[in-house]
């Protein structure tokens, strides 16, 4: 078995990884200026520290969650770039994924912003 790498240079790696998803996948520029107009609105609304604390959970598990995807869609392509059913139902069970999570965060920020909203009318 290799040896472990050192504890910065694991952080350095998942530094890269976020940096290419950021900036390189379509889904992660998509993600990150959602979450940015997402953070601003809250700003924006002033959201009590638990609204705060519901919407950066949302944010992270929506995240995390297309990041997981988006590596899963590359080892698919490698793996197989031809029609397989077994790469189409990972793909879209790991798209899935994203998706429940993405539905639930929806509801919580209806939950939280939807009777703000009705207050500046
Ligand atoms: N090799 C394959 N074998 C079988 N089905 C596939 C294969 N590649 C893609 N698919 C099907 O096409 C869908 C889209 O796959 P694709 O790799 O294009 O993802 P994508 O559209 O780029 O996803 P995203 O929008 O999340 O980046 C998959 O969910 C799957 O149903």
């Amino acid at each position: 078995m290799s040896k472990p790498q050192p504890l910065f240079k694991a952080f350095y790696h998942a530094f890269k990884g976020m940096q290419y998803f950021f900036f390189n996948d379509r889904n992660g520029k998509i993600h990150l200026t959602a979450t940015i107009a997402v953070i601003i609105i809250s700003f924006v609304m002033g959201l009590s520290a638990t609204e705060w604390a519901l919407i950066l959970l949302c944010i992270a598990v929506v995240m995390a969650l297309e990041m997981m995807n988006a590596a899963l869609e590359k080892l698919c392509d490698l793996v197989h770039k031809e029609y397989h059913p077994f790469i189409k139902i990972t793909k879209d069970v790991s798209a899935a994924a994203v998706l429940w999570a993405a539905i639930i965060s929806v509801v919580i920020a209806s939950i939280i912003f939807i009777p703000k909203i009705i207050l500046l009318l």
